[in-house]
């Protein structure tokens, strides 16, 4: 565990970057650092692998304190990842990657194989070994700067900002692969963002820092948005808080029917009997039990379905694995108001009203912390 204890830090010219700052950032989790420009993110960030001294208070790393601990031995057990990489030019990427164990006296072989292991565990094709990093994209040249910060297994990774140069849909890539890589290796991550939705989707915990370096509020993701401590922080978090918390919720418990379900080659007895019970809609499949679209039973002719005029489903959810949000997404993209709850292969499960996402939205507001715990990040959090 790091332990931020009391720190402020005053610049010569007594610029006040980080203001009586105390907080704990658990081992084997994301803590995430947000906040606007000039907040003292980076300053915080930067002493915690002393690039930067504290003024006054103190940062302990498992109850030692850094100030005591040689400088070289204390960055050697953190990686430091930053914008844009900051890769040597005039490097190879396995060569970039292998840096730090060179350093550290490994063979040029054993270290070159340890940083094609790491290409791998990052997502980076092997064929861009020999390459040099002007050779590669943005989001690849980070992908590096990861792989070179995990090089020699430091237990910490600390990472300023370092999805913030590239495109939305490759950051969104590389936020699923470094929240992957925590998931397998167990590193205790410190991350710096200004983006907020950013900081929600990969924290465990997230601190978000206001001008003059003072701590708004630390918690984790979904108690942010459930309970923001003050005006800055629900101005921070934007609109749609209540729709984002549903990510929250898992929709394991969600009750699905699965009567209303015909495949397109059933019999008019079995239209009739799953129409049963004034069902407005049925869901018709194909025979693999895969979604084709809705429509009223009574336009539902034996033999002689047209999936061309049914009605859209809307895009599924997957049972158990995907949020309330992904139901509730679901349900109002179809023009039934029903959502399709699938399995991983895509095979329909159940259907669910947006009456009955609209009960179980309730009851999990009335229950308070989504899914019970807080612990974890997996745990946590749900896909979608
Ligand atoms: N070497 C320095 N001397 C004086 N002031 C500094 C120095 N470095 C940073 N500052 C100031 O300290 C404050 C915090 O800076 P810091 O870089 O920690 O903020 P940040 O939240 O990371 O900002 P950004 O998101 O823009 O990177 C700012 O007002 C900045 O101008």
């Amino acid at each position: 565990m790091i332990r931020i204890d009391s720190v402020t830090k005053r610049y010569p010219d007594g610029t006040v970057a980080v203001d009586n700052l105390s907080l704990e950032i658990p081992d084997r989790s994301i803590t995430v650092f947000v906040g606007p420009s000039g907040c003292g993110k980076t300053t915080t960030l930067r002493m915690i692998n002393r690039m930067i001294e504290p003024t006054e208070g103190r940062i302990l790393l498992d109850g030692k304190d850094l100030a005591q601990q040689p400088v070289n031995t204390l960055r050697r057990s953190m990686g430091y990842v930053i914008q844009n990489a900051g890769l040597f030019q005039h490097r190879t990427i396995v060569d970039n990657i292998a840096t730090v164990p060179r350093l550290l006296g490994w063979s040029k072989d054993k270290a070159r194989a340890r940083a094609r292991e790491l290409m791998d565990r990052v997502g980076l094709d092997g064929a861009l070994a020999k390459r040099y990093p002007y050779q590669l994209s943005g989001g690849q040249q980070q992908r590096v700067g990861v792989a070179r910060a995990l090089a020699a297994d430091p237990p910490v990774l600390l990472m300023d900002e370092p999805f913030s140069a590239v495109d939305p849909v490759v950051r969104k890539g590389l936020q699923d692969e470094l929240l992957r890589i925590q998931e397998e290796l167990g590193k205790t991550i410190v991350f710096v963002t200004h983006d907020i939705d950013e900081a929600v989707k990969i924290g465990t915990n997230v601190a978000v820092m206001r001008t003059g370096g003072h701590l708004a509020q630390f918690a984790p993701p979904a108690e942010l948005l459930s309970n923001p401590a003050d005006d800055f922080v629900e101005d921070f978090l934007g609109a749609d808080r209540g729709i984002r918390r549903l990510s929250f919720f898992s929709t394991a418990d969600l009750g699905l029917l699965t009567t209303p379900i015909v495949a397109v080659d059933s019999t008019a007895e079995q239209i009739s009997e799953r129409s049963a019970g004034d069902v407005p809609y049925l869901l018709v499949t194909d025979v693999e039990g895969k979604p084709l679209g809705w429509s009223e039973p009574a336009r539902l002719t034996a033999g002689a379905v047209d999936p061309e005029r049914l009605l859209p489903y809307g895009r599924p959810f997957e049972h158990g694995k995907e949020s309330l949000r992904a139901a509730l997404d679901g349900a109002v993209l179809s023009p039934t108001g029903w959502a399709v709850a699938v399995s991983a292969d895509g095979r329909v499960t159940g259907v669910v009203s947006q009456q009955t996402i609209g009960e179980a939205i309730r009851a999990a507001h009335a229950e308070g912390d989504p899914d019970g715990r807080t612990d974890g990040r997996t745990d946590a959090k749900v896909a979608g």
